[in-house]
């Protein structure tokens, strides 16, 4: 396996070089792969999969369709938002006041959802939701996979039951297409590189926002494209164009870079499975960064449970030494609480046995139970 070694840097110091998490290759033998999937979820929160099978074909029409989409103008992409919170946004993250350099597309993974969707989105609307469905239940039966051999590698009696969350008709997974456009890029494309994009609109130029992204001696200086949080679903699987962006957070302030690599997914544990797993796996804080050069774009499945599923931590993951750290919740509740809550909120102490509230104007914390 192949692990970051966090030597202590300064708080938001960025190691230089990518590539340091956990690599898991899927097409090897099924125990190698049980033992180095659960390692990388309790030690990181998240790894690296590769020769992962997924069809390419399938990840590259839905690349197509995200770059036509947000190849458009302006008033065109506007069509699909605002964002309620599905739909297309821009900057705007959420609806607590979270910006960045970002515009995206939100969609359910329930197919009538992305039907009624793709009216607003495409021109061919029969197309495009076809190429979502596609990608979205070949990316689902991957996270599936995932979650079986999870299940396997924590002995659960029932191996499959965090799999069954994901693949249940009511779901509530949702998918989003991320677009960092690159703050130098001219309007036609110039300088960036086989991106395949046609960025037409003016809206995130470097002029406009009023960022600067380059430092005196040429370096990048970093540009938030999507600030810190961790996903509050159980499983998150990214892939992204070749571009650099992604950064997790292996320790206190110590961001590691993601190396692009279009071929593999990188694999993020959420909350909710943080939750399942009584706190073996730990949801890892994750963030994006603009690249000056370089348009990104990501392309995110959140695979999620139906709203009215009981999270709680699984009996099996309970024991004397390590009682039940969560009380139980459904998703339902757990989705509405994110939505109140900025981005950044630690939002799983509030479901903490002994709860916490953090304040996040004073950074204070109180221990409701004792008062
Ligand atoms: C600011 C917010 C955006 C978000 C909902 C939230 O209130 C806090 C969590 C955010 C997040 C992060 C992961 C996913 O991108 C997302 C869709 C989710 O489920 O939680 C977003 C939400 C969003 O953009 O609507
Ligand atoms: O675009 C990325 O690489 C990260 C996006 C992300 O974390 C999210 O959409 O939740
Ligand atoms: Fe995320």
């Amino acid at each position: 396996m192949v692990v970051a070694s966090p030597t202590p840097v300064g708080p938001d110091r960025i190691r230089p070089t990518g590539g340091l998490l956990p690599v898991i290759d899927l097409s090897r033998r099924r125990s190698h792969v049980t033992d180095r999937i659960l390692r990388a979820c309790e030690e990181f929160g998240c790894f690296k999969l590769v020769n992962h099978g997924m069809p390419r074909h399938v990840v590259a029409n839905m690349e197509a369709e995200a770059f036509v989409f947000f190849g458009q103008l302006e008033p065109e992409k506007r069509r699909a938002g605002p964002p309620d919170p599905l739909g297309y946004g821009c900057r705007n993250i959420g609806l607590n006041g979270d910006t960045g350099e970002v515009e995206y597309l939100l969609l359910h993974t329930n197919q009538a959802s992305i039907n009624q969707r793709s009216k607003t989105i495409s021109k061919d609307p029969k197309k495009f939701s076809c190429i979502v469905r596609e990608y979205v239940e070949a990316v689902r039966d991957l996270t599936a996979e995932i979650l079986e051999i999870l299940g396997e590698g924590l002995r659960l009696k029932d191996p499959k039951v965090l799999a069954r969350l994901v693949k249940d008709d009511e779901s509530d997974s949702v998918f989003r297409l991320n677009h960092y456009p690159s703050l130098l890029t001219s309007d036609n494309g110039e300088g960036d590189d086989n991106n395949n994009n046609n960025n037409n609109s003016r809206d995130m130029s470097s002029e406009e926002s009023g960022y600067c992204c380059v430092n005196g001696d040429g370096g990048l200086k970093g540009v938030i494209g999507f600030g810190e949080h961790s996903d509050p679903q159980m499983l998150t699987l990214l892939r992204s164009n070749e571009v650099l962006g992604l950064q997790v957070c292996v320790g206190e302030g110590l961001w590691v870079p993601v190396s692009p690599d279009p071929d593999s997914f990188c694999v993020l544990v959420g909350d909710a499975l943080q939750v399942l797993t009584n706190g073996r796996f730990v949801s890892v804080r994750h963030r994006a960064m603009t690249n000056p050069y370089k348009s990104r774009l990501s392309m995110v499945y959140f695979g999620a449970p139906p709203l009215p599923a009981r999270i709680a931590p699984l009996p099996e993951t309970i024991t004397a030494q390590r009682p039940s750290l969560y009380r139980p919740f459904t998703w339902a509740e757990y989705k509405k609480t994110t939505y109140l809550h900025r981005l950044s909120h630690s939002r799983l102490d509030l479901f903490r046995a002994e709860e916490i509230v953090v304040d996040d104007e004073e950074n204070r914390i109180t221990e409701l139970n004792s008062i």
